[in-house]
């Protein structure tokens, strides 16, 4: 798929990661739609797709939520006319080990809240959106790619009975959604990253941070800007389908 006037949707676009694939994928003359919570972070990142040189429009939704995607959906195509791709990036995190023992009493930890509020957005945020994209790209007859955002932490880390309960969920759909959807010219691929330098870690504890970098074999966290441009290599090359690639330097959990 050429990138240049391609219409992408990024949910999650209003910082971090999916606000650097805003802007790598602008630079390639991609057009944006991108989706998050709140109206002041869109509009950040689509001022930044503007000065890489494309057109971003924003809208506010939900990902959880069954009406506000098939809202935003139907407004993408209206203001667009077409979809050709849908990075499924918002994420959050909510981390709790299951159970502890101390002093011989056993607690329970990980809060039923905190499994679900984690579930709602990475798996069923993941699902509804992608339903959607499919529903519409097929509607306008436009062959299309979605990509699921999925972590290093699928392969199951201590404390994340949530995340990588849900990272594990939207790597399956990986190819569920690449063997169905393939007769209808969309294709579907996953991302599994490491650690990424964003603010949060930024604001790591300079010996937390030191530690974890040493425990990576490449000796550095990955960029946002390495995640941004598996996305666009996974756009631009029409073979590829139904795997996920993993940007973790070589790191495992
Ligand atoms: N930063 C890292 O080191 C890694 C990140 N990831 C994954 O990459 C993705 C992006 O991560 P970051 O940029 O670091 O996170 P972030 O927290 O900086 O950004 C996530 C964005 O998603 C939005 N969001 C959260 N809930 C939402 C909802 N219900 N509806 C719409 N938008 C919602 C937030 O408002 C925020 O703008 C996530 O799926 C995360 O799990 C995976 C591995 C490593
Ligand atoms: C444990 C993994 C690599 C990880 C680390 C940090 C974040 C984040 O800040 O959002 C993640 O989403 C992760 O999957």
């Amino acid at each position: 798929m050429k990138l240049q006037d391609s219409v992408i949707a990024i949910t999650g676009s209003g910082q971090g990661l999916g606000r650097a694939m805003a802007e790598y994928l602008a630079a390639k003359g991609a057009r944006l739609a991108l989706i998050d919570l709140t109206p002041e972070k869109l509009a950040e990142t689509a001022e930044a797709c503007k000065t890489a040189g494309s057109e971003a429009k924003t809208y506010v939704c939900n990902v959880a939520k069954e009406d506000e995607v098939e809202q935003t959906f139907a407004a993408i195509l209206k203001d667009f006319g077409q979809l050709n791709g849908l990075v499924n990036n918002a994420g959050i995190l909510r981390d709790s080990l299951l159970v502890k023992v101390k002093d011989g009493q056993i607690a329970k930890r990980m809060e039923l809240s905190q499994w679900q509020a984690v579930i709602d957005v990475n798996l069923t945020g993941v699902f509804l959106c992608g339903r959607e994209a499919a529903t519409q790209m097929i509607k306008n007859d436009s062959k299309g790619v979605i990509i699921n955002i999925a972590s290093i932490s699928r392969a199951g880390n201590m404390g994340q009975s949530n995340y990588s309960a849900a990272k594990a969920g939207v790597s399956a759909l990986v190819p569920v959604w690449a063997k169905e959807l393939a007769r209808y010219g969309i294709r579907c691929m996953g991302i599994a990253p490491g650690f990424v330098g964003t603010e949060m870690t930024e604001s790591m504890r300079p010996d937390v941070l030191e530690k974890l970098i040493a425990s990576i074999p490449l000796k550095r966290m990955g960029t946002p800007e390495e995640i941004a441009s598996t996305v666009a290599f996974i756009f631009e090359n029409d073979y590829l389908s139904g795997r996920m690639i993993e940007v973790d330097g070589a790191l495992r959990i």
